[in-house]
């Protein structure tokens, strides 16, 4: 038992998918694993432990920002040996070519959260994906003909901004999309020498106007991202 993850230890697997939403981790066990059981309700962050295609894989809601998901992927990582963390979760587009409902692969997260600058005092560290989890998700995309990007995305500490100028030079600079997780995500998994892939389904454009799409759509029209993730994860070649 963690402070913030209330499973005792061997009832999480080593293999995890992460989404913001604790009510789509529920979703995600309800929809998608075979005998899932919930190990985890302290502060409505759901998780869940079940199979998929024989496979053993949990899913844990992280909450919104590096603040949230960093305490649950430490818990994760150090009280629970997780191995390999996927994250599941929405993204705001900033290039042209990312649509609404376009899956993003994140390659590399640049972040303007100071948890870096205080970690690396006077460098600017890259957080990346790990490479046989996006090369195996990539591929599981194609065989599927979905629409996906895979580079750059910002980590960003807030929603709301009064200025969109940062974002624009980030977007001229070939950054994809924007969302609030990634770069704690891939940090902590190099830190503890785990694999970590985030997969993001667009839900609205910052700067074409695309319509938004409504809450009850983000956490049930996502499947084909989920599919990605789970395949990608028990992928061996
Ligand atoms: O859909 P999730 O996974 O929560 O991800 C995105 O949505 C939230 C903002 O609405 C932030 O957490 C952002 O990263
Ligand atoms: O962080 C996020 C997530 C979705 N859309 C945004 O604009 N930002």
């Amino acid at each position: 038992m963690s402070i913030h993850i209330n499973a005792k230890p061997g009832d999480i697997a080593e293999t995890i998918l992460l989404p913001g939403d604790p009510l789509r981790a529920k979703y995600i066990a309800e929809r998608f694993l075979e005998d899932a059981s919930c190990y985890n309700e302290v502060r409505g962050m759901f998780g869940f432990t079940g199979t998929y295609k024989g496979h053993r894989i949990s899913v844990q809601g992280t909450g919104m920002g590096v603040p949230s998901i960093s305490i649950y992927v430490n818990e994760l990582l150090r009280e629970y040996g997780v191995k390999q963390l996927i994250r599941v979760g929405t993204c705001g587009g900033i290039q042209q070519d990312v649509k609404v409902r376009d899956v993003v692969m994140a390659m590399s997260a640049t972040t303007d959260s100071s948890a870096n600058q205080q970690l690396f005092p006077g460098f600017q560290f890259a957080p990346h994906a790990d490479f046989d989890l996006l090369r195996r998700a990539y591929q599981v995309s194609q065989e599927r003909r979905l629409s996906v990007k895979v580079g750059n995305i910002l980590t960003a500490d807030t929603f709301y901004r009064e200025s969109m100028e940062p974002v624009k030079k980030l977007a001229e600079y070939g950054v994809l999309a924007v969302e609030m997780e990634s770069s704690a995500l891939y940090t902590l998994a190099a830190r503890y020498k785990a694999k970590a892939l985030s997969i993001l389904t667009v839900s609205d454009h910052l700067f074409s106007g695309e319509t938004d799409t409504t809450a009850e759509e983000r956490q049930t029209t996502f499947n084909d991202m989920i599919e990605v993730a789970l395949d990608a994860a028990i992928r061996t070649d």
